[in-house]
């Protein structure tokens, strides 16, 4: 067997590990970067950047529709042509890694294509090869579908965001198992170019994992729109036959041309070797301390790291683990004000902690919710500010902002939980009128009477 001395190996280049084998290199070390599938994981490829460009499209038909309500008449015809089209060619080269691949090398790595393994502290074998790291291995193996144990599922032809990106043409129905951000930026996605379109989400609610208001505001939303929404709906069996799927729901039954299961991701912790160097595994998650440090000469980031599966959250960490690694003094991971954004219309964002996970962890807490005041009213958009705050410490700790730029609202809460902004404070800003954010302004004023501010 052949071995290779270098500085480190970076097994796995989603996000995090490509950032991690670009500084790397680029800081001089000696770098082998590894990669079974393609340079950029997930998100360049099957994730976040098609399904953005899905979701742009998306909403021009949907702005377009809405002419007759404020002035005119307009004709929409939709066309996923040129939205397949653009994500072949922009987004995803033909899903091709070749410009990804020559980044790396341009920073000075070497780019191996296969299957890694840990085999000690500092040792990765690929194909035979062995690469021992004398500083170690930044591991960032991320994650695939995950597809529930459902009778009859696994002998159907469903799909997963990974068939739903590539596709040319779109079938007449579509069920959508699972209603969490995948599952509900697709299916309003799909709904808006015409596909009837039919979510079925086991949690009482879409997007469980945001504050309930929330998920409430979007199912009003998909229903305004036509998408139907099955919540608490346990699907007992999946038959496909005669070209279309069959979901046992409960008592009843939901039928479609196409099935799309989004239920939750599967990380890539199992088989590779880390028993071997002493990280510990608990429900698929590896744990990290502030370093990104896992185990003996292993750093983790991304998905794995159960931090927050987003792209931002797994280079926020290569960039923790490049620091250590280059014996630099910090900053070290922190994770109070990671924010996360669903692409939906409205969009639905969110920085800190939740209502629920603050009263779990604060001895006091305080919450306040407004909507979306003068510019909400004069873009007839529907939406809320939420605010969650130590009540001890009159600071922010979460915050959720639903509509049309939540994702944009949400730096200034973010940066308000990260600074430990006082909620006074936050109140003598200019709030621009009429803007989105002056939103903010209104939930704040709400917390005041609780915070004896
Ligand atoms: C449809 C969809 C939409 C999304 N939208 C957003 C969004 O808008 N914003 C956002 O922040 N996040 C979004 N995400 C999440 C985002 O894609 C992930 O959080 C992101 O890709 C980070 O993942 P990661 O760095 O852990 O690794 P991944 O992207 O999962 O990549 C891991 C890489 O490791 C490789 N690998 C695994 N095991 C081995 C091995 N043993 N040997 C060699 N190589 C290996 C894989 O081939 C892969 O290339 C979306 C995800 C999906 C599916
Ligand atoms: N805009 C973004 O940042 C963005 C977009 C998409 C995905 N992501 C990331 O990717 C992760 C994975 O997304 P996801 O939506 O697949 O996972 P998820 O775990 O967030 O949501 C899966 C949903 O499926 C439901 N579910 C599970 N089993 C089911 C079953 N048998 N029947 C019906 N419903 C079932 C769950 O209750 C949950 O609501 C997200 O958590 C997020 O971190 C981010």
């Amino acid at each position: 067997m052949t071995t290779h001395e270098v500085d480190v190996v970076v097994l796995g280049l989603g996000p995090g590990g490509e950032h991690a084998a670009i500084k790397l290199g680029r800081a001089g070390l000696d770098v082998v970067a590894v990669d079974e599938r393609l340079v950029g994981g997930e998100c360049p490829y099957f994730g976040c950047v098609p399904s953005k460009m899905m979701i742009a499209a998306a909403r021009e038909l949907d702005a377009a529709r809405r002419v007759p309500e404020f002035g005119g008449t307009a004709e929409v015809h939709p066309d996923w042509g040129p939205v397949a089209a653009r994500i072949r060619d922009e987004a995803t080269d033909d899903w091709d890694d070749t410009a990804a691949v020559k980044r790396l090398e341009d920073a000075g790595a070497t780019f191996v294509r296969g299957h890694g393994v840990l085999t000690g502290p500092g040792r990765v074998e690929v194909d035979g090869t062995t690469y021992a790291a004398r500083r170690g291995v930044v591991l960032n193996t991320g994650t695939s579908p995950a597809v529930p144990p459902v009778d009859g599922l696994a002998d159907t032809p469903y799909w997963t965001n990974r068939d739903a990106v590539r596709l040319t043409e779109l079938p007449a129905s579509l069920a959508v198992l699972g209603g969490g951000p995948i599952g509900a930026e697709l299916a309003q996605v799909f709904s808006r170019f015409g596909v009837r379109v039919t979510v079925v989400e086991a949690a009482d609610r879409l997007l469980p994992n945001d504050e309930p208001e929330a998920g409430e505001k979007l199912e009003a939303a998909f229903a305004a729109e036509g998408i139907q929404v099955l919540t608490g709906a346990a699907v007992s069996q999946v038959a496909y036959a005669d070209g279309a799927f069959t979901l046992a729901v409960g008592d009843g039954e939901v039928t479609a041309d196409k099935l799309l299961v989004a239920t939750g991701r599967r990380t890539h912790v199992e088989g590779i070797g880390l028993g071997v160097v002493g990280a510990t595994v608990e429900r698929g998650v590896v744990a990290t301390d502030e370093r990104m440090r896992a185990g003996e000469r292993l750093w983790a980031v991304g998905d794995i790291t159960g931090k927050g599966a987003f792209t931002h959250v797994s280079m926020y960490q290569a960039a923790v683990a490049v620091r250590d690694v280059l014996g630099q003094d910090g900053p070290w991971a922190d994770y109070r004000s990671v924010s996360r954004v669903t692409f939906t219309e409205p969009e639905v964002a969110s920085a800190g902690m939740s209502e629920a996970r603050a009263h779990d962890e604060l001895p006091n807490v305080a919450v306040a919710t407004g909507d979306l005041g003068s510019r909400g009213w004069i873009a007839k958009a529907d939406g809320l500010v939420k605010v969650v705050a130590d009540a001890d410490r009159k600071i922010l700790v979460g915050a959720t902002v639903v509509g049309p730029t939540g994702g944009e609202v949400i730096g200034l809460l973010g940066l308000a939980i990260k600074q430990e902004v006082p909620v006074t404070e936050l109140l003598e800003l200019h709030y621009a009128y009429p803007t989105y954010y002056r939103a903010v302004e209104a939930a704040l004023k709400g917390l005041l009477d609780d915070l004896g501010a």
